[in-house]
């Protein structure tokens, strides 16, 4: 599992260590690992004319420099660039406010400090602001990003005017092609629209491993964590022990919802599917493995239900749902369910079994009040408090917050996800995990992990994806994801 800290928990961690270090270590192990990594992306550029001068000599590199350490950090990686034969354009952006003795070192090394740099460059580093910084850049940063082309911009540890504690973008920040991170993850790596602006990441060590508290604000599944989770059927099981799903979804009106959530299900590992409602007929010639009943009542026994996706949200829905929830068995809540639990809160309030909540923004709303603010793990947090739930926030970066206040924001996944039945495949797809056994927070994660990777297997090489290609390619991507995870283990 990866990890992602706020701002103040980086802070204390870096004061822990600073009190063992000399002055200046830690600043010094940044900038060295931010030149290490400048260097690399200029040894790839590709000057106009014949292919001379490439790598740091000769490169020009302009530094935007704010007031307070970020600054400092990017000024002392641009002297080793200097050194090295860097033409280093550094231009202070709040006033003459900036690391002095960075600023002294640069000039040492031959950079100047400047108030207009050249209007082009083949390296941008934006030293603006860091864990210091609130949302917003100031008008000279602005200014000089819009007039300046560069090749490759390197955001030093978060790209300047994010929210470094959500991942919010209220006002303007700066989009890095790599961003180049000291010590942790911060949440605005990887989540919200910060995440979008930070480009590549490369972490830094500096040290902070032994000292950062060892909950991180955000947590991060890999696949060594997804493969540690999965349930393998060993010789002794059965398709009755390796769990067993039960289906409420789809209607007369919408079958495809019903052939996508089974499908989804019969890519997880559980080892039985059951369909209970009216898209029976659909369900069966599609996939003939899945038994039809048309009530959830005749379903019998399942180890975790999914309710609600195409199921509808008249009273024949709510009496359907009313029944999953009295069921002991976990469930996973998606689409119509989500619209009726809106309308109808009380339904889960003697609801004792674990449920997940599977809203895209309009439902979260429904559900909520309000629509999630751009701080996406607070809102999903808030509302699985709320519920005592687990939600699943889907997105861009899907966030999964569980009761107890624990969230975890999912790395894969693509825009082409964004496309009708792409839900039901994810929620039939995480039902099976929770059957198998799977924690629920566990299954959230695991489910939006693999479905990304699917997305992302249907989408190779540009093609467009419709949910069917989603659902073709789970059973790919849990290949890939458990094998890869399983040599990380
Ligand atoms: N503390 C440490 O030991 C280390 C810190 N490092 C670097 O230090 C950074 C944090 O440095 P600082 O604490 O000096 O903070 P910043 O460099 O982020 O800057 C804070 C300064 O910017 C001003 N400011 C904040 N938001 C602004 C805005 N929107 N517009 C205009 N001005 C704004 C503040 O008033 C303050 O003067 C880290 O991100 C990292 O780059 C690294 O050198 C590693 C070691
Ligand atoms: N911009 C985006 N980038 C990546 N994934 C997205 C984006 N928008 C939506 N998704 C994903 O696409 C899926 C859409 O699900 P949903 O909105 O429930 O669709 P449907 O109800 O039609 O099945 C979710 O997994 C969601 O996380
Ligand atoms: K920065």
């Amino acid at each position: 599992m990866n990890g992602a800290w706020s701002a103040a928990a980086i802070r204390r961690a870096e004061a822990q260590l600073m009190s063992r270090l000399p002055p200046g270590t830690l600043m010094q192990r940044a900038a060295a690992g931010l030149a290490a990594e400048c260097a690399r992306l200029l040894r790839k550029r590709t000057p106009q004319g014949p292919k001379r001068n490439q790598g740091v000599y000769g490169a020009t590199v302009i530094v935007l420099a704010g007031p307070g350490d970020n600054g400092g950090d990017a000024l002392y990686a641009a002297e080793r660039l200097a050194r090295r034969g860097a033409r280093v354009f550094a231009v202070p952006v709040m006033g003459d406010r900036v690391h002095p003795t960075a600023a002294a070192a640069l000039v040492r090394a031959g950079g100047r400090l400047v108030a207009t740099p050249p209007a082009r460059c083949d390296l941008l580093l934006d030293g603006v602001l860091g864990i210091g910084g609130r949302p917003g850049l100031p008008g000279r940063a602005l200014d000089q990003l819009g007039r300046i082309e560069a090749g490759t911009v390197v955001a030093v540890d978060v790209p300047s005017g994010v929210d470094v504690d959500t991942g919010a973008v209220p006002a303007s920040a700066v989009t890095a092609d790599v961003t180049v991170a000291f010590g942790a993850r911060k949440p605005c790596h990887v989540l919200g629209r910060a995440s979008l602006l930070t480009g590549r990441l490369v972490l830094v060590d500096i040290g902070l491993g032994d000292v950062l508290d060892p909950n991180p604000a955000v947590r991060v599944a890999d696949e060594g964590d997804i493969a540690a989770w999965w349930h393998r059927p060993g010789p002794d099981d059965d398709k009755y022990t390796r769990g067993v799903v039960g289906v409420a979804a789809g209607s007369e009106r919408y079958p495809g919802a019903a052939v996508l959530a089974s499908t989804g299900a019969l890519a997880g590992p559980a080892g039985y599917v059951r369909y209970a409602g009216s898209a029976a007929e659909y369900v069966r010639r599609t996939r003939p493995e899945v038994v039809c009943t048309p009530t959830v009542k005749e379903a019998g026994r399942v180890q975790a239900w999914l309710a609600g996706p195409g199921f509808g949200t008249d009273e024949a829905a709510l009496a359907e749902l009313r029944e999953v929830l009295v069921s002991p068995a976990p469930a996973v809540l998606d689409a119509d369910a989500l619209t009726l639990i809106g309308e109808y809160p009380s339904v889960l309030s003697r609801r004792e079994a674990p449920v997940v909540l599977t809203p895209h923004d309009r439902e979260y709303e429904r559900l909520y009040g309000s629509p999630p603010s751009e701080d996406r793990a607070g809102a999903a947090a808030a509302l699985a408090k709320r519920l005592n739930c687990t939600v699943l926030l889907k997105g861009h970066h899907t966030v999964v917050a569980s009761s107890d206040g624990a969230v975890w924001a999912n790395p894969t996944g693509r825009p082409q996800l964004a496309t009708a039945g792409s839900g039901d495949v994810l929620a039939g797809f995480m039902a099976s995990l929770l059957a198998s056994g799977m924690d629920p927070v566990r299954a959230a994660v695991a489910a939006a992990y693999v479905h990304g990777a699917a997305g992302g297997l249907a989408a190779e090489g540009g093609r467009t994806v419709a949910a069917s290609d989603v659902a073709r390619e789970l059973p790919a991507a849990v290949g890939a994801v458990l094998s890869r995870g399983r040599g990380a283990a």
